[in-house]
């Protein structure tokens, strides 16, 4: 994990979708740089471009004009082959649905993306203890909580040592005590092993764990804001209310 160079620079990227005859430009120049162990939340209303924004850090998405850099290298230069082992060690990704493989025990599902070496299985020990998770390691995904099959997830995403985590709306299929739960681990992780998050979430109580909420509308920045200034997620439920307003955006 140790680089001079970013983990993430997304420099003026656009993205159009094109449907028959209709195009639709789902990110409009999107500028954003992440640090070395900074959590990052994306918000903004549906449709504003949080999900394919979080495609293309992730390389799954191809852009139409601007950079993706990810530890320095840019996404767009990448055989596919290139692009498929670089992502396996450089992104860990965490979805909302979780996306483990029924069939396989937790620990096997955390190996998975891994090279097979001799080092492997006291990796996957480690994580399985970090994360708390380490009684569950022989259990199948079905037989374990929403809660539980995250953590997974997490450990599946960190298995390769990272340069960045992305994750989209990773609490969004857990109950608040859980989704909570989730959030501390990702903070936790950032602070304790310098790891660079990104969460796409709806949910101020979420994004509240940040070091900062970066808002789009109509698939381009349209402010940012530190959850520090906040008390609370009402409070920072606010600050992402006034920002989107007419009035806001005529002041800036
Ligand atoms: N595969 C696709 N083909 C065509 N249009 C798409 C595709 N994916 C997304 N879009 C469009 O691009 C725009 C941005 O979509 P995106 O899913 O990134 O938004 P979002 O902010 O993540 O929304 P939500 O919060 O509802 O998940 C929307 O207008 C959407 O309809």
């Amino acid at each position: 994990m140790t680089s001079e160079h970013l983990p993430l620079e997304i420099n003026g990227v656009v993205k159009r979708y094109r449907q028959g005859a209709s195009v639709i430009e789902a990110l409009r120049g999107v500028q954003l740089t992440i640090r070395p162990g900074e959590f990052i939340a994306i918000m903004g209303a549906s449709g504003s471009g949080k999900s394919t924004l979080l495609h293309v850090m992730a390389g799954l998405t191809d852009v139409d004009a601007g950079q993706v850099l990810v530890d320095g290298r840019d996404l767009a230069t990448m055989s596919d082959a290139e692009l498929t082992k670089f992502r396996r060690a450089q992104i860990g990704l965490v979805f909302q649905a979780f996306n483990l493989i029924p069939a396989l025990s937790a620990e096997d599902n955390i190996r998975l993306p891994a090279p097979d070496g001799p080092e492997l299985t006291a990796k996957t020990v480690a994580l399985l203890k970090r994360l708390g998770m380490l009684e569950r390691r022989k259990h199948k995904p079905g037989a374990l909580s929403g809660g539980e099959q995250q953590r997974i997830a997490i450990a599946r995403a960190l298995i390769c040592d990272p340069s960045v985590v992305l994750a989209d709306e990773p609490t969004g299929s857990l109950d608040s005590v859980s989704g909570q739960e989730i959030c501390r681990l990702l903070r936790e992780l950032c602070d304790e092993q310098g790891r660079s998050i990104v969460i796409v979430t709806h949910e101020p109580h979420v994004a509240m764990w940040a070091d900062r909420v970066v808002v789009l509308k109509d698939g381009a920045n349209l402010t940012e804001f530190s959850p520090s200034g906040a008390r609370d997620a009402q409070e920072l439920a606010a600050s992402y209310q006034t920002a989107l307003s007419p009035l806001a955006e005529a002041s800036r």
